[in-house]
C-alpha cells in the first residue's frame, strides 16, 4: 500500500458541508481522500474525529490530514496529542505553506466558523502544494519530536 497519495480528512458536526468541499476539490486534484466522517448532523464530539484522523495519519496508513471543526482550535488539540503528528490552524494560505515548509506539518486544522470555502480551498491547496524544506528546519522539527518522549 502506497500511502504517497491518501489524505485523510475528519470534522465534527460544526463542518461537514466545508468538510465534504475539501474531499470534493482534493479529490479532483488526483488525491486519494479518506474521509472518515461525520456525514450526519447530530452534534458530536471533536476529539474523537480529531484522534481517529490522526492516528491514520500517525501510522502511515495517510500521508496528510485534514481536520476541521468550528474554530479549527480544539480538534488541533486533540490530533497533536497523538505522538508524530504536528498540525497546525490556518486562517490564510501563508501560514498553511509555512507549515509544510518549516515545521513539517503532517496535519491541517481550519475553522468552519471562521473561514468561507473559498478561502479554506485556497489554505488546503497551499498546504497540499508545499514541501518540506528540511536544513535548520529539520533540526528544530526534531526538538519538538523530543519532547514527545
Ligand atoms: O470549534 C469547536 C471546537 O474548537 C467546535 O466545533 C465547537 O465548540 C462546537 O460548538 P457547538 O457544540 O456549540 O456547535
Amino acid at each position: 500500500m502506497t500511502t504517497t497519495n491518501r489524505i485523510a480528512l475528519s470534522s465534527d458536526h460544526a463542518a461537514i458541508a466545508l468538510r465534504q468541499a475539501i474531499a470534493r476539490h482534493i479529490a479532483a486534484k488526483g488525491w486519494e481522500v479518506v474521509d472518515i466522517g461525520p456525514t450526519t448532523p447530530e452534534s458530536t464530539h471533536y476529539p474523537a474525529h480529531g484522534e481517529a484522523a490522526a492516528r491514520l495519519v500517525a501510522s502511515g496508513d495517510c500521508r496528510l490530514g485534514i481536520i476541521l471543526c468550528g474554530t479549527g482550535q480544539g480538534i488541533m488539540m486533540a490530533a497533536n496529542k497523538v505522538r508524530g503528528i504536528r498540525c497546525g490552524v490556518c486562517c490564510e494560505p501563508f501560514s498553511a505553506r509555512m507549515i509544510r515548509q518549516h515545521n513539517d506539518a503532517n496535519m491541517l486544522s481550519l475553522g468552519a466558523r471562521v473561514v468561507g470555502e473559498g478561502l479554506a480551498l485556497e489554505i488546503v491547496d497551499a498546504f497540499l502544494g508545499a514541501e518540506f524544506e528540511g536544513g535548520r528546519h529539520a533540526t528544530r522539527v526534531d526538538m519538538i519530536t523530543a519532547l514527545e518522549s
